[in-house]
């Protein structure tokens, strides 16, 4: 397969409300597109960067700029194009993973839209369908965030998730335990906001039986998680810091991670998130697909990386109307708590053409 040009395009997508974490607000998501086209077919890639580095180090305009003036020349360069060279040609340059993962996705996805093979079977999907869970953001009162649980309960998910924060924590797990039971699978993600000195006030959660507390401390701080998760019961889940298979490997045997949320783009594409699920289930560890907020391309991608056996806890693979009133592919809907697993080759959606220029923002095509 020879590349002959990728597009760089940029889409903006209104959410369909606020969505509140402890490191800011989201009203939309800028997010970039690539397409490439080989000389057998094109695939599509979507890099799930914020407009702000506030989740990670990475940021939309930052992944555009390395991928066009670093990422994709090096790429074009090689004679050999296929979905497993692209890691190691694009390893001399640091970090930068979820613009690798992007160019990655995009080139696997033509190399298997070509061959006719679907991605879930690439990588290794046990299942045809997945159990979904959905994340639900800090909100402005107790009683708003009761009516947004109750309504994703009715729509089907399986498991919540609430994000937390100091001063937004012990009382609304409390009152979704009071109100809803204890049999719903629960549980918190605190995008990095407490530190180990938060230990005692972090116990207080225990009571309430959480599936997992989800990168409680800062991205780099294993030992702090390590330690932490000697003074509460509820088990440590890593999300931030887990960047890569030898970092998961170095988590679980720090005792850091108990459960390990993995995204494709947070770790460098879907073959080292394959990887990871390698290590995780080799370790007895649990694992489930994160969430970026995805377009249904990064959707599908994901579903079916949450198909693969491992994956035995449900993720935040969410229907494309929690976060979008439209979706540039045909949208993702809930099905009994599940989402299908796509079977076309490659994603096994594309882009629908009206929908997507009805979003997009900039394109720009990098000849080769
Ligand atoms: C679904 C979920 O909670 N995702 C991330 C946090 C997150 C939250 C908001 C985002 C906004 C734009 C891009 C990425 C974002 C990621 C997480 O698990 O930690
Ligand atoms: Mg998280």
């Amino acid at each position: 397969m020879k590349l002959t040009g990728v597009e760089l395009r940029r889409v903006r997508m209104p959410l369909v409300a606020p969505f509140r974490t402890s490191f800011g607000t989201q009203n939309a998501r800028d997010i970039l597109l690539l397409r490439v086209v080989t000389d057998e077919a094109e695939g599509w890639g979507e890099c799930v960067a914020m407009s702000d580095p506030l989740y990670s180090s990475e940021y939309v305009d930052a992944a555009a700029d390395v991928l066009t003036r670093f990422l994709v020349p090096a790429l074009a360069a090689h004679p050999r194009l296929d979905a497993n060279a692209v890691a190691p040609v694009l390893e001399p340059f640091r970090g930068h993973r979820m613009a690798k993962a992007a160019l990655e996705m995009a080139v696997l996805d033509a190399e298997l839209r070509a061959e006719g093979r679907p991605l879930s079977r690439e990588l290794g999907a046990t299942r045809d369908r997945v159990p979904c869970g959905v994340s639900v953001g800090i909100m402005n009162s107790v009683g708003e965030l009761l009516d947004a649980v109750g309504g994703y309960l009715d729509a089907g998910y399986v498991r919540i998730k609430l994000k937390i924060e100091p001063g937004w924590d012990v009382e609304p797990v409390r009152a979704v335990r009071e109100r809803f039971g204890d049999d719903v699978l629960l549980q918190v993600d605190a995008n990095t906001a407490y530190s180990v000195s938060d230990a005692r006030h972090l116990a207080r959660l225990d009571p309430f039986g959480l599936l997992l507390i989800e990168q409680p401390l800062e991205e780099e701080d294993l030992l702090g998680h390590a330690q932490l998760a000697k003074l509460i019961s509820t088990p440590v889940c890593l999300d931030e810091s887990i960047t890569s298979a030898r970092s998961a490997a170095a988590a679980i045997a720090m005792g850091a991670a108990a459960i390990v949320n993995i995204k494709p783009g947070r770790v460098g594409g879907y073959l080292e998130a394959r990887r990871i699920h390698d290590v995780c289930v080799a370790h007895g560890v649990p694992v489930w697909c994160g969430g970026m907020i995805e377009t249904g391309l990064g959707r599908a991608a994901n579903v079916a990386l949450a198909a693969l056996p491992g994956f035995t806890l449900p993720g935040d693979t969410s229907a494309s109307d929690r976060f979008y009133r439209t979706d540039i592919t045909t949208p993702f809907v809930l099905d009994d708590g599940h989402l299908p697993v796509p079977t076309g080759p490659g994603l096994g959606v594309e882009p629908l053409t009206d929908e997507l220029e009805a979003v997009t923002t900039s394109t720009e095509w990098l000849p080769l």
